[in-house]
């Protein structure tokens, strides 16, 4: 079943296109993320999911029933947002249950759930403290008990880790994903960090500019880019577009055997080897302990190379360097990925 289901759902802010008509699909007891850079649209989607923005055009199903008319209370998903939005004055549990006492569940009921939710997510112990006297990981532990005790089969979350400290927010992502495939939970995740998106989904939609760029799998989006925007913007160290100009790459006499509409070719820095048939000079190095990346020019181009660190003793000035034609990328001149 389809968790989301988008229907040509554009929404617009005077003339500034948020979300141009898109479709979108995904799948119900799945890890989404929507990724792309700051404005593209993440935020605006995930609220037109929520029901806390109105679409200007298009229809939005929740497992299969159609939501767009439909209040947020009624559409039965929960949020976790990036500033945990707790009442100050509430204690843990006082917060955790909320929005359930609104509801007027049962207070036999809440007090199970609470139990079960507060167990799940190691706060127990700490449910008569006030958010003021909590870490900021046990705050966002408490946002994330908040969205789930509701038992929501949908839960929304935008950037709720970018207020936590590197290492935190490390075992977060661990802990949140583990959460999620334990309960079975459908997940539409925002963030603007693609190391994040890579190592927690299960499918990643990448924005731009209001626009869907490419839906996929974490690994079909690293290794079959659709497009140059999305080859660049995936991957730790970007991916090297060259310009290409009467089948080499522009300024050099390297000769590929290019197909015949592409314009850029990309070559990922650690598809990029010493000791190939080309012949270029290191420009700068960076050392980063384990890597050493090698800046090599290539006319007014340059190439990066992802080489071990170990190698940075032996430095030359000029380097061979060389790829395999299967890791190459080919685009042509609207950014679109040629399938060779
Ligand atoms: N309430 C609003 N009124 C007018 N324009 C808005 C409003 N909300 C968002 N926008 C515009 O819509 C576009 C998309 O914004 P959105 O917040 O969805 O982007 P985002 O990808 O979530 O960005 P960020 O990562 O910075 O949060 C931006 O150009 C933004 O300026």
């Amino acid at each position: 079943m389809t968790a989301v289901l988008f229907e040509q759902v554009g929404k617009n802010w005077g003339a500034t296109a948020a979300l141009h008509p898109s479709d979108l699909s995904l799948e119900q007891g799945e890890f989404s993320v929507l990724l792309g850079p700051s404005g593209c649209g993440k935020t605006t989607t995930l609220r037109l999911i929520a029901g806390l923005e109105t679409p200007s055009c298009g229809r939005i199903k929740i497992f299969d029933r159609d939501v767009t008319e439909e209040a947020p209370a009624q559409r039965g998903v929960s949020m976790v947002f990036q500033n945990y939005a707790l009442f100050p004055h509430l204690s843990v549990a006082e917060n955790v249950v909320f929005g359930l006492k609104i509801r007027r569940v049962s207070s036999q009921d809440i007090a199970a759930r609470l139990a079960r939710t507060l167990d799940l997510l190691s706060l127990s112990h700490l449910q008569s403290r006030k958010p003021g006297e909590l870490s900021g990981g046990q705050q966002q532990r408490v946002a994330l008990a908040r969205a789930l005790v509701a038992d929501s089969k949908l839960c929304l979350m935008d950037e709720p880790l970018s207020n936590l400290d590197a290492q935190l927010r490390q075992e977060m992502r661990h802990e949140l994903r583990a959460l999620q495939q334990k309960l079975g939970l459908s997940v539409v995740y925002v963030t603007h960090d693609q190391t994040e998106a890579m190592s927690m989904a299960d499918r990643v939609v990448l924005l731009r500019d209001g626009r869907i760029e490419q839906v996929a799998t974490p690994t079909q989006i690293y290794q079959q880019p659709a497009t140059r925007f999305a080859a660049q913007f995936i991957g730790s160290a970007r991916m090297n577009m060259l310009e290409l100009k009467d089948g080499k790459i522009a300024g050099t006499d390297i000769a590929l055997q290019a197909p015949a509409a592409a314009t850029h070719v990309g070559v990922r820095p650690e598809d990029v080897r010493l000791g190939g048939a080309h012949r270029l000079s290191v420009d700068h190095t960076e050392f980063t302990g384990a890597d050493l990346m090698l800046h090599a020019r290539a006319g007014e181009q340059v190439i990066v190379l992802r080489a071990e660190g170990k190698h940075a003793q032996q430095l030359q000035q000029e380097i061979q360097l060389g790829w395999d034609v299967s890791s190459l990328h080919w685009f042509d001149k609207d950014g679109l990925r040629i399938v060779s």
